[in-house]
């Protein structure tokens, strides 16, 4: 960690260790020992059954505190088979050969994350599969959107979308594979496993975080549904933003009333002026107050702003904040918010050393920045890079822009669009993954429908300049296939545990949450039980093999070892041979890795 010795390091991790294992590894287990470090986390010895969870298994029971009980899922004969998992997940893909699937790590509402190795490149990925896609118009769209968006956003803070398999047919195909890097966690799990983290993780996440955002800000992208569980992390402290499903492409002459009607960010993480508004001209501010609540999150170790409702949220904010100007309060939009605001007795700010006692002083007045009531007194991201806080850190300079995205790319969002019309751009999107036969599609005269756009061939020679190298991640890798049919679209619970599915005033439409609670509390289960695993992975220290639901980065996350071979490549984290044969906790090496920012190597 940065300046810190490598037997702090040690001490930290074993510290972790201690804490967070004890409940769910056996007693006696001393890390160096014991634990094996350099297995995958997902590598299924043969001779252990898979447990991959399918997306057709019938639901696991849950206990009344939103449990599921792991017991079930334990039970051999709800195992199968690591082929015929692979052969149901993939139904019939014809490049599905290509990845060997080992587990399920996540669940979503558009679908089910497994982690699998691409046999072409003997990298570890995770693999979405998005089902029934056309089921509805607006949420193809959102996929359309997110996938488009992935190709087109290139940069180390920003998970890669490496391929998109094909489908069999092009006019009736329901499902989609998009395979990702694969991440070890997500920062919801970091900061609710580690809640010992040092100054200097701090800074690094906040750093990845607005260095991210400069980049989307100025590809004239509002991400809009940041918060924790959208922020990918691994062992060595590598952030990366994912979940672009609610983005924007900011297209001046875009009407706001179609722009931002499915505006449903968590509330937990929405600023005060979207509070009950769909309707509204808003800013990339609405990206730097997320980040402000993210940040707070981790130096507090729980939400900042917990709201149950939107008047509720907006009283939190104003505890902390004091309530805001007469001007300031005339920006929300919502009515009901703006009068809730107007008629609250007056509270005086509370000092944010107060509310945050061992935090960084410098960590605080930059995050007194970033939660302006005012959006317009919000620093940009890259402004916020620029506060003292960070001095030392980086080359500011280098981190860097995109260019603009435009309605060449995005203008379907201006149209209204049959189930046909999406259908035909998410297939001539998943092409670019095929060059060969894209070459046929486009030969065939097939690309020259309604809906143009610049090809990643186009697009990569426009960024080139900007961002050297970065495009070629996306493209690398193709495959000649065919495929198949789908597997049914498992509902999950539409219960959230940040608040973002409300009905709230103003609020069109309650989004399908994730299985959060439930899958967390199965793994409370898990670790009391500490009957879960037959399976150790290197990564994850516990050892379920199947824990499962989105939130399966319990189990990945809380002790994740450090090893050599991180799917982060960018940043050396750990010296070689230190690490060799020792177990470690989610470690955050942040030594190196701050270093190799100091250095400037992020990007090079
Ligand atoms: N690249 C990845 N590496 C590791 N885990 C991942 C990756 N992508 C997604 N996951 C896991 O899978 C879960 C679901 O993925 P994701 O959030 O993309 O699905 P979604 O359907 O868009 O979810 P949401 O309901 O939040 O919109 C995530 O919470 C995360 O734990």
């Amino acid at each position: 960690m940065g300046g810190a010795s490598a037997d702090t390091v040690r001490h930290w991790c074993r510290h972790q260790w201690n804490r967070l294992n004890a409940p769910c590894v056996a007693d006696t287990v001393v890390p160096d020992a014991t634990i094996p470090l350099s297995k995958p986390r997902s590598s299924h010895s043969s001779s252990q059954p898979s447990s991959v969870k399918l997306p057709h298994d019938p639901p696991e029971a849950v206990n009344s505190d939103g449990s599921t009980s792991i017991n079930q899922m334990q039970k051999p004969n709800k195992r199968r088979t690591k082929n015929e998992n692979e052969v149901e997940f993939f139904t019939d893909y014809g490049d599905a050969t290509r990845y060997r699937l080992q587990e399920v790590i996540g669940k979503g509402s558009y679908g089910v994350v497994c982690s699998a190795i691409d046999t072409h490149t003997g990298e570890r990925v995770a693999i979405k599969k998005i089902t029934s896609i056309f089921e509805n118009v607006s949420d193809a769209t959102r996929i359309l959107r997110e996938i488009r968006l992935l190709r087109l956003l290139r940069h180390s803070d920003i998970v890669d979308l490496k391929h998109i398999m094909l489908p069999p047919f092009p006019k009736h195909f329901k499902d989609i594979y998009v395979v990702f890097e694969l991440m070890e966690s997500d920062l919801h799990e970091v900061i609710k496993a580690n809640r010992d983290l040092t100054q200097q993780h701090c800074r690094f996440f906040l750093y990845q975080l607005l260095r991210a955002l400069k980049y989307i800000h100025t590809a004239n992208v509002f991400h809009r549904d940041l918060k924790p569980k959208n922020v990918l992390a691994n062992a060595d402290c590598k952030l990366k933003i994912c979940d672009f499903g609610l983005a924007r492409v900011a297209l001046n002459d875009a009407p706001s009333a179609i722009f931002w009607t499915d505006y449903v960010a968590t509330r937990w993480y929405r600023a005060p002026e979207l509070c009950g508004s769909f309707f509204s001209t808003y800013t990339s501010a609405v990206d730097i107050w997320s980040i402000g609540c993210i940040f707070a999150e981790v130096l507090l170790g729980k939400p900042l702003f917990p709201g149950k409702n939107v008047v509720h949220q907006l009283e939190l904010i104003t505890d902390l904040l004091g309530t805001p100007s007469p001007e300031a309060v005339k920006k929300i939009c919502n009515e009901k918010a703006r009068c809730c605001l107007a008629s609250m007795p007056n509270k005086a700010p509370v000092a944010f050393a107060t509310k945050f006692p061992s935090a960084d002083p410098a960590a605080l007045s930059l995050l007194e920045r970033l939660l302006a009531f005012d959006p317009k007194d919000r620093p940009s991201a890259e402004e916020a890079l620029a506060d003292p806080y960070f001095t030392g850190m980086a080359r500011l300079s280098r981190e860097p822009s995109a260019q603009p995205l435009t309605k060449l790319e995005f203008g379907f969002e201006q149209r209204k669009m049959s189930k046909e019309d999406v259908r035909e751009l998410i297939y001539r999107e998943i092409l670019e993954y095929h060059p060969q036969m894209l070459k046929t599609y486009l030969l065939r005269g097939k690309g020259s429908g309604r809906f143009a756009y610049l090809s990643s061939g186009d697009f990569c020679n426009r960024r080139l300049s900007d961002f050297q190298g970065t495009c070629s991640k996306g493209m690398s890798s193709f495959s000649v296939e065919n495929g198949g049919a789908s597997i049914s679209r498992k509902k999950v619970s539409d219960f959230r545990e940040d608040g973002s599915c409300a009905n709230e005033v103003g609020e069109k439409r309650c989004e399908v949450g994730a299985v959060g609670s439930a899958v967390k509390s199965s793994f409370k289960t898990a670790q009391k039980g500490g009957a879960m695993g037959e399976v150790t992975y290197s990564r994850s220290l516990f050892k379920s093999a199947s824990v499962n639901g989105s939130n399966t980065a319990c189990a990945r996350n809380s002790l994740v070892q450090c090893h050599a071979g991180s799917s982060n490549q960018e940043i050396p984290t750990h010296e070689p041979g230190k690490m060799q044969g020792k177990s470690q906790i989610f470690s955050f090496n942040l030594g190196k890795t701050i270093q190799a920012v100091r250095n400037g190597l992020t990007h090079s």
